[in-house]
């Protein structure tokens, strides 16, 4: 980030360039038929350099590019002198400017290996440690609630970076779970979120986790003060509460002020952004879940990768690739979005966890110096899990009107080998059929020749896929813990890079304030028509139609 807008650097010229002159010559049927290499040359393999074994084969040759497509991306990349902040990221130079604050998730799952000087960092160790001994005391039972029973359910309160991250690990990882914890995460306002959850909740057995940085979000304040209602109406004595509550978070006083007791506090720093931080205490949830010793090969497993990331050249670096490659369709193809698909029920949250990973870290139009940029920034995320997107969205991806980049991801071996693993064999194929359909379609002669003379034009036309529509495919033999935390951290300096290239704060979320603030203030006038004030007749006409309407 050099201080240019991006639409400044030279190469960002010469790809503007070369998407005018060869984006009608990229055409994925002619690049493979011309290159029988093609595969060799666009995909990677990943192997871990230290840490658990982790193996990720990432296959970009179904994407519109072409050697010198990738080399000027490249030339961005170096011109936006990515290496350098990326160095500045793990030396704990404060790169989220806006807060004056360091950017160091890696320095969560580091393990002694990159030397890392930033308040806090020393204190990594010792909350891990105290992760494990409270999980493993919760876990074989050691803990007891206050009537001397064991834990059976924890409810994670939390939301944002504070319950997507445990969501979405605790699921992909169900394999290594716990079976008999059930566990709920409760996040949204919505009261109807706490009340169905405490339905299913025995106060003597269940343990509450308050995830939030600050402390302070409403939703999650709100959703703990009625869990510890609900609690003490059958507790009856405060004391009890240090039993059934632990906090998770950065804001001692607040968490004190809640009534939970600092030893049931799991700290983490300021340098943890929300949506980086399930590799902090945050991730206690997933601890309990899997164990801690799953838990720790989570962040060995992103540590691998970030080794990766920090060591690598910029030819073989996989997010540096990715984000390249996404850069390409965002801003020269001016393609919306990118789509997560991946053919593993366990990982159906990845998209939903990776929504708030890219767009609250990219979605921004400011630069770092203030300057509104001329180019697109973040793409819009989405995706389903497995076949199930096929019966749904997929037509459009396939013949709409609209370019969509797709990542498609998958193990070579399932969980759940069902009868010598048919479903995923079943699965596979998909997985590896509409990647190929997507690239290569089905032409008009392909589609005459199969309906016969007497189809109509309209039905032929119908029936023809263009193709040329781009993918990258993921694999690795099993989602382990380990491949999960590189799997995730992959993503997380995907995005690192792009927001690099587009000269943004990829670490602050002041898009989500207004909102905010606008709902505290007209929270305050909802009890009279008359206090309903200083909005516009929509707002004001909205508001008043609730008033009418609501029952208590
Ligand atoms: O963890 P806390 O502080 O409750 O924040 C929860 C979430 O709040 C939102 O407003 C965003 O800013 C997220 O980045 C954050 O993860």
């Amino acid at each position: 980030m050099s201080g240019k807008l991006a639409s400044e650097y030279p190469s960002w010229k010469k790809l503007q360039e070369l998407y005018d002159s060869e984006h009608s010559k990229i055409v994925l049927k002619d690049l493979f038929a011309q290159d029988p290499d093609r595969f060799a040359k666009f995909s990677k393999e990943y192997n871990s350099s230290s840490g658990p074994d982790v193996t990720l084969l990432v296959d970009l040759s179904k994407n519109l590019v072409t050697e010198p497509v990738l080399d000027s991306l490249l030339s961005l990349v170096r011109e936006a002198q990515v290496e350098e902040y990326r160095d500045k990221m793990f030396a704990g130079e404060h790169i989220n400017t806006s807060e004056d604050r360091s950017v160091l998730h890696v320095a969560l799952r580091n393990f002694d290996d990159f030397k890392i000087a930033e308040q806090g960092v020393d204190e990594v160790a010792s909350v891990l440690n105290h992760m494990k001994e409270f999980s493993e005391a919760v876990r074989s039972g050691e803990w007891k609630g206050y009537t001397g029973k064991t834990i059976n359910t924890i409810v994670n309160i939390g939301i944002g970076g504070s319950d997507l991250g445990p969501v979405m690990v605790t699921e992909a990882l169900k394999p290594y779970s716990k079976r008999d914890l059930t566990t709920h995460f409760v996040s949204n306002i919505d009261g109807t979120h706490i009340a169905e959850t405490l339905r299913e909740c025995d106060p003597e057995r269940t343990l509450f986790i308050i995830a939030s940085k600050t402390f302070t979000t409403q939703e999650t304040i709100t959703n703990a003060e009625t869990a510890r209602a609900w609690f003490l109406n059958v507790a009856k004595d405060k004391a009890h509460v240090a039993k059934h509550f632990v906090a998770l978070s950065t804001n001692t006083k607040a968490v004190t002020a809640f009534g939970i007791d600092e030893s049931n506090m799991f700290q983490f720093w300021d340098w943890v952004g929300g949506r980086y931080s399930l590799w902090s205490a945050i991730g206690l949830s997933i601890a309990l879940v899997i164990g801690y010793d799953n838990f720790e090969q989570l962040l060995k497993g992103a540590h691998g990768m970030d080794k990766h990331f920090k060591e690598t050249p910029l030819e073989n670096n996989l997010p540096v690739l990715m984000a390249a490659v996404g850069i390409w369709y965002n801003d020269f193809y001016g393609s919306q979005t990118l789509a997560l698909l991946p053919y593993d029920q366990y990982l159906h949250k990845f998209a939903d966890y990776f929504q708030q990973g890219d767009m609250e870290s990219n979605g921004k139009f400011i630069t770092k110096n203030g300057q509104r940029v001329n180019y697109q920034t973040g793409p819009i995320i989405w995706g389903a899990s497995g076949t199930n997107g096929q019966h749904s969205f997929y037509q459009l991806v396939h013949q709409g009107t609209k370019l969509i980049p797709a990542d498609f991801i998958a193990p070579t071996t399932t969980h759940n080998p069902i009868e010598h693993s048919k479903h995923h064999r079943i699965l596979l194929s998909n997985f590896f059929a509409q990647p190929e359909a997507l690239a290569f379609g089905k032409t008009e002669e392909q589609v005459r020749k199969e309906l016969g003379p007497n189809a109509s034009e309209a039905l032929i036309k119908s029936k023809v896929f263009e193709g040329n529509r781009p993918s990258t495919s993921i694999m690795f033999p099993l989602l382990t813990p380990a491949t999960l935390g590189a799997l995730i951290a992959l993503y997380e300096h995907k995005i690192f890079v792009q927001g690099v290239i587009w000269g943004i704060n990829s670490f602050d979320q002041m898009g989500v304030e207004l909102g905010k603030v606008l709902a505290k203030n007209i929270l305050a006038q909802l009890e009279k028509p008359e206090d309903v004030k200083g909005h516009d007749s929509s707002t004001t006409g909205l508001i008043h139609y609730y008033q009418k309407y609501r029952k208590e």
